[in-house]
């Protein structure tokens, strides 16, 4: 622990651009030559930076794909901000603006680079008592931290042993390459493609086992490859599946809680899946509805969605269902598994054959039995890997200390290390929208490239703005939680914390944007007096290999841009003010076009079938804030947690029957007991009528025997007598042909089998 925490002494800020171009490229040399961790440091992360593009170019318009609702259309703050820039700026102003910059270029000639690494300003004034003070502290931090360990307890214990699978059949030999997992040639081409060589430890760990039928739980630190880990078995079973007219179905599932990493997901699915027949689709809200529905119909053998567009169409699309779901995997786990989609789990789960084989995987995944036991999961094998580690190894985690009192210079520190250091690739974290939005604002006045990614924005906004950042169209992505998770962006050097999230599992992710792949990456989080806590958890969960460091920021440039921000006020808020008129203008306008729709196509509007809401928008409203204080009650992975999100919703309920007359309760529960017959009646039957005639061929099952069967009328025992019989592997007609190790693939796995040790496959069976 002694040289955990190091002070930036040596850490040079950049002068001038020459010097931070040269820099840079002594910095790539370096990284190229340093270790990868096991993974590829030359790979490029090769989505062909048109990830997002894709989706918004595929399509001739927008509004094929991007279902904007009742929303504005998106009023580009930029076009304001230059506005104001050009035309009202006082000329004032602009002269202070110009002094200020000349103010800049000399404060950073004082701390020009000494050739033994130090800055000038700092080899040449001795720390000052209160600077070292911050180090002791941060240090002492540190040390604590190692002594706060959390004990699990006996009876923990034996629960979880009797929950997962038994220790010997977690993580035996694991293959160390790609060709010893005997995966099919279409897969195998499609990872030379990617570039993937390689198996990373979690592939290694999980594609054996996934590829036995065996339930998973599943942990490995950001940016390891998970995706492909559960991606790359899913494809190579699907390869086996009934293939024919009839045998269309939904077979797979992956569920992911944004829509970002929905269509991210999508896109590794698409490039592994590059040289196969298997169909995916993405269900996403945001995109449109109907083009999602025409793609569900044709049952599509892999679906990757966010919950709440998948029960939209469980609900509403008559031919969609997941009866023959035979893989189920939860990207993400521990935040699907919170209280804010708690419900929404709950009624996809339900609609999901229990014969199923779940995965569930996080770089924060828990191994709580509490937490798991609402997957009924079946001896789920446990698959952590390194779990000590929770941060990459080739990140550098930097706190920046925000003195009490001082709390008002946050913006001023943020501006002075943009400026000074960190110039692009920068994703910058806020705990609101609000905040996110102005801090663009500020930076676009500074002239500054920035963008915002929150979900105050359209989804058509939201793709752009993060294919932006990706194209390097802008150096700072100003961000909240949402894209804390899972998102995949080649080249982000930086990650910075405005504010120290509230639980340690968001500031994982959010750190974990950088130094993905075996890259190397930098996290610079402001920390407050009351962050206290969650630095020292910060600390204790980055392992020792992992650099800690203590970043001073110069007292003198943090005032001189304090001053400047203050100056910038009242244009924020013009701009704010601008931008709030463009949007009522555009917002009237689409009201007047809604109602001219409204009175043009009356009749069609009117004769389409109601859609029916898993969710009121009360009861969305009551889940999103049950998130929200789980979230900053800053404890959601532990009990205190929903003790606080208990405590905020136990509010005596109000009988809805209270002060109504008996005549006048009478008629009140009538008319409930009316609406639902209505609805249960006429919709819920034709929506069950119409999904059972669509109900796809029980996969695996011999046409003959079948057909014969149901001529008997006897469908309902037939699809009892298979499902018990040949369990999930059904989905699988090879598997359940053959007896060997192949032929057992999709078939819930035994007690017996052995994993991890790859075993001969026949050679017919191949490709
Ligand atoms: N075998 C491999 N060899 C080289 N690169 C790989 C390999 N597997 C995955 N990658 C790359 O590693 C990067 C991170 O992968 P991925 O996004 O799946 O990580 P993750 O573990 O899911 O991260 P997070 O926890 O943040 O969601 C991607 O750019 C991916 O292309």
């Amino acid at each position: 622990m002694d040289d955990l925490i190091r002070t930036l002494d040596s850490d040079v800020e950049i002068e001038s651009e020459e010097e931070f171009a040269q820099s840079k490229g002594r910095q790539k040399r370096k990284e190229k030559q340093e270790d990868a961790g096991g993974l590829n440091p030359e790979f490029v992360f090769d989505l062909t930076d048109a990830t997002y593009g894709q989706i918004l170019s595929e399509h001739a318009s927008l509004g094929d794909v991007v279902n904007s609702g009742t929303k504005p259309q998106p009023i580009s703050v930029d076009d304001i901000i230059a506005r104001r820039k050009v035309e009202r700026i006082p000329e004032s102003r602009k002269r202070k603006r110009e002094e200020d910059s000349e103010d800049e270029s000399v404060s950073d000639d004082e701390s020009e680079i000494q050739p033994d690494g130090s800055s000038e300003s700092e080899s040449q004034s001795p720390k000052n008592s209160s600077q070292k003070d911050e180090e002791d502290e941060i240090q002492s931090d540190a040390e604590s931290s190692s002594e706060e360990e959390e004990e699990e307890t006996e009876m923990d214990k034996e629960r979880k042993a009797a929950f997962f699978a038994a220790e010997e059949e977690q993580m035996q030999d694991m293959p160390s390459t790609f060709l010893t997992m005997n995966l099919s040639r279409p897969i195998m081409k499609s990872l030379t493609s990617l570039s993937f060589h390689t198996p990373t430890p979690i592939q290694a760990a999980t594609i054996p086992v996934a590829l036995l039928g065996k339930d998973i739980v599943g942990n490995a630190v950001t940016g390891s490859g998970k995706t492909a880990a559960f991606m790359i078995p899913i494809l190579e079973r699907l390869l086996y599946r009934q293939k024919g007219k009839n045998a269309a179905a939904t077979r797979c599932l992956v569920l992911v809680p944004t829509r970002e990493l929905a269509v991210q997901c999508f896109e590794v699915g698409t490039k592994l899946a590059a040289h196969t027949d298997i169909q995916m689709s993405l269900v996403v809200g945001g995109l449109s509805l109907k083009a999602q529905e025409a793609t569900l119909r044709s049952k599509p053998d892999l679906v990757i969605a966010t919950p709440g567009r998948l029960i939209d169409h469980l609900r509403n699309s008559p031919t969609f269902n997941l009866d023959a779901l035979d893989v189920l995997v939860l990207d993400e786990a521990d935040r699907m598994l919170s209280d804010g989609f708690a419900d929404e789990l709950e009624e996809i789960v339900k609609s999901c054959p229990r014969s199923r084989q779940t995965m569930l995987f996080s770089a924060t995944m828990t191994d709580s039995v509490d937490e798991l036991v609402k997957m009924s999961l079946n001896k789920p094998v446990r698959l952590f890997v390194d779990p000590k580690r929770a941060t990459a190894k080739g990140l550098v985690q930097e706190f920046v200390r925000v003195k009490a009192g001082r709390e008002s210079e946050r913006a001023a520190i943020l501006v002075t290390l943009c400026k000074r250091t960190f110039r692009e690739r920068v994703i910058i974290f806020f705990r609101s929208k609000k905040l996110a939005h102005q801090m663009r604002i500020m930076f676009g006045l500074l002239d500054m490239r920035a963008d915002e990614l929150h979900g105050d924005l359209t989804q058509e906004q939201r793709l752009t703005s993060l294919q932006a950042f990706r194209d390097g169209k802008v150096d700072y992505l100003m961000a909240t939680d949402l894209a804390s998770r899972g998102l995949d962006i080649k080249g982000i050097e930086t990650v910075i914390n405005y504010d120290m999230p509230g639980q340690l599992a968001q500031y994982l992710h959010r750190v974990g944007r950088t130094a993905r792949a075996g890259k190397n990456g930098r996290s610079v989080t402001l920390v407050g007096e009351a962050d206290r806590k969650m630095l020292k958890a910060a600390i204790k969960h980055g392992s020792s290999e992992d650099k800690v460091r203590h970043r001073l920021v110069p007292a003198e440039v943090v005032e001189k841009w304090s001053e400047q921000i203050g100056s910038l006020q009242d244009e924020i808020q013009i701009v704010l003010d601008q931008e709030k008129e463009a949007k009522q203008m555009r917002q009237a306008e689409m009201e007047l076009q809604k109602g001219e729709n409204m009175l043009k196509y009356e009749d069609e509007i009117f004769s389409r079938p109601a859609r029916t809401w898993f969710q009121t928008s009360k009861e969305k409203e009551q889940a999103q804030e049950k998130s929200r204080r789980q979230y900053e009650a800053g404890l959601g992975d532990n009990k205190a947690a929903k003790v606080v999100a208990g405590k905020a919703t136990i509010k005596p309920k109000r009988d809805k029957f209270a002060g109504l007359s008996r005549k006048a309760k009478r008629r009140k529960l009538a008319q409930e007991e009316d609406a639902q017959i209505k609805d249960s009646v006429t919709i819920k039957a034709s929506i069950r009528e119409a999904k059972k005639a669509q109900r796809p061929t029980r996969i695996g099952l011999p046409e003959g025997r079948k057909a014969g069967k149901e001529k008997r009328g006897k469908a309902k025992a037939i699809r009892k007598k298979t499902s018990t019989k040949l369990g999930k592997g059904l989905g699988f007609s090879k598997d359940a042909a053959e007896t060997s190790r192949r032929g057992r693939e999709g078939a819930r796995a035994s007690k017996t089998d052995a994993i991890g040790r790859p075993k001969q496959r026949q050679k017919s069976s191949k490709g």
